[in-house]
């Protein structure tokens, strides 16, 4: 990943750039209109020159106009002389004049980073390439491309190959490599396997497809999910344009096309249910974007205002600032506090039940060592203030306690590891702010004050960074569990974090007052 600042002070940046040479496609969801997206998500400057306009939706192509052929070339020419591009991408391009044309210009220019999609049958059926080109596609477009992303009918015209296996895959790929492409991608959305890797009957039974790229030596098999979903419109578009995009960066064909499919496989799983027939896909599925541009965890936040406020400035917190809280209150906290790591490291476990990488599900084991750490040191901490251990294991676990931990063991159990996370966040996130409130505030009793160093202890570093990490979890999981547009799930999240807010008013109320 790139973690260089893209932008300077008297803005000399160059994006990377690439252009579109494609048909328009009136619904949005392929042609020019997916390219453009595609390019834009992906932060690549798109241009584009425009080979035909059609008027289509999700069910049919009612109608094409073709551009004439001098018009596309002056589109191109005068994105070229002016500027610029990094690399290209073709679509329709419709009939022999506009290939001739195109292949010409791009001769011209010396542009060698051109992915070709060869556009033949739209997925609503409708021929997007007159009858007669495919001889002109082979002879002059092949030469020309340095990708080309057939599917496996679109391979099958191409390479006048019959193509029912992987290795039927690899001999076509082989054959398009020696009409002149340099790095031919056969696409296996049209074969799928079952999980016994066996060709898949129907939708119903396929687990995974495998793409086949070759770069004249060697055969990348790519195997991926299988997305049952009727949203396929503009498939072929947008991997091929994040293809160019990724050119356009200059990573190499291998990493553009790896992340493009990644870019592409996230398209389809959170694609729109749009039209009555083949849906377009989400293009800024990768732009989880929050009301007013707030981050995930400001959105909480802000949400849950009141009772967050309720919680981090809460009369138990001021009290331990200012030294007035009564000993028997505190000591009543800590063995209540005692109770609820061991419910705390139970809350952890459930976090790993619910992870599917064993990486992630390890962490949640670090955690759940440290807070055994962790209750070691409250044991210590509690014969400090005349607390033993045989009082510790009598405590009777309060209900305001009680109702915190297991709140956040049902939000794991009935919801997923965002759900979890943001329930325990609360308790994180708000330990930390107090922490450093008490800490830094001018008015906080520091000498003769039994209770500060509960605040050092929560302002520290160690404390500190463990807020920082979560926080950046939080975020990426937020951006991998919320659809963006899913304002249903973002309230649903919201509101557990303002329960999370109240219950944890609660506790330091049961502090305060010594409830049980
Ligand atoms: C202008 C234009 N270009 C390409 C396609 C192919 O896309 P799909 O196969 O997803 O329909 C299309 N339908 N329209």
């Amino acid at each position: 990943m790139k973690l260089e600042v893209q932008r300077t002070e008297n803005n000399t940046y160059i994006p990377p750039r690439a252009i579109t040479i494609a048909g328009s496609d009136s619904s949005g969801g392929a042609g020019i209109q997916a390219d453009l997206k595609t390019f834009t998500a992906l932060q690549v400057y798109g241009s584009s020159a425009i080979t035909a306009l059609t008027a289509q939706n999700t069910t049919k192509v009612s109608g094409i106009h073709a551009v004439p052929s001098e018009f596309v070339e002056e589109q191109l020419v005068d994105i070229l002389e002016d500027i610029g591009t990094d690399s290209v991408k073709t679509g329709m391009l419709f009939n022999s004049d506009i290939i001739k044309t195109v292949v010409k210009v791009l001769k011209k220019y010396n542009i060698t980073k051109v992915v070709v999609d060869p556009v033949m049958i739209a997925s609503s059926g409708a021929k997007l390439l007159e009858d007669d080109t495919i001889e002109i596609v082979r002879s002059e477009l092949l030469p020309i491309a340095y990708v080309i992303t057939p599917n496996i009918p679109e391979a099958e015209v191409l390479t006048g190959l019959t193509i029912k296996s992987i290795d039927d895959m690899k001999a076509a790929a082989k054959k398009l490599y020696d009409m002149g492409v340099k790095y031919p991608l056969v696409k296996g959305g049209h074969i799928a396997f079952n999980a016994n890797n066996e060709v898949a009957k129907d939708g119903e039974e396929a687990s995974y497809i495998t793409d086949i790229l070759f770069d004249g030596e060697k055969y990348y098999e790519e195997k991926m999910e299988y997305v049952k979903t009727q949203n396929t419109h503009g498939t072929g578009c947008t991997l091929s344009s994040a293809i160019a995009a990724g050119i356009a960066k200059n990573e190499s064909v291998l990493t553009a096309y790896k992340n493009a499919r990644k870019y592409l496989q996230n398209a389809i799983k959170y694609s729109f249910n749009l039209g009555k027939g083949h849906g377009p896909l989400n293009h800024y599925h990768n732009s989880v974007l929050f009301p007013d541009n707030r981050t995930f965890v400001e959105t909480l936040k802000d949400y849950a205002k009141k009772e967050y406020n309720d919680y981090v400035n809460h009369e138990f917190v001021k009290r331990i600032a200012d030294g007035t809280l009564p000993v028997e209150s505190f000591k009543h906290f800590l063995c209540q506090d005692y109770i609820y790591l061991t419910h705390y490291a139970r809350v952890h476990a459930v976090c790993g039940f619910k992870l599917n990488n064993l990486r992630e599900i390890a962490k949640e084991a670090d955690i759940i060592n440290i807070i055994r750490t962790e209750t070691q040191l409250h044991i210590k901490y509690c014969e400090s203030w005349g607390i033993s251990l045989e009082e510790l294991e009598r405590t009777k676990e309060a209900a305001n306690n009680m109702a915190y931990t297991r709140f956040c063991i049902e939000r794991g159990l009935s919801g997923d590891i965002l759900d979890l996370k943001v329930a325990l966040f609360a308790c994180l996130i708000g330990y930390g702010e107090i922490g450093v409130r008490i800490v830094n505030d001018p008015n906080t009793k520091r000498e003769n004050n039994p209770y500060y160093t509960w605040a050092l202890n929560y302002a520290a570093d160690l404390y500190q960074s463990s807020v920082t990490t979560g926080i950046a979890e939080l975020e990426e999981l937020a951006k991998e569990y919320i659809k963006p547009g899913d304002t249903e799930r973002l309230k649903n999240l919201c509101e557990i974090f303002r329960q999370a807010s109240r219950l944890e008013a609660n506790f330091f109320e049961m502090g305060l007052k010594r409830l049980n």
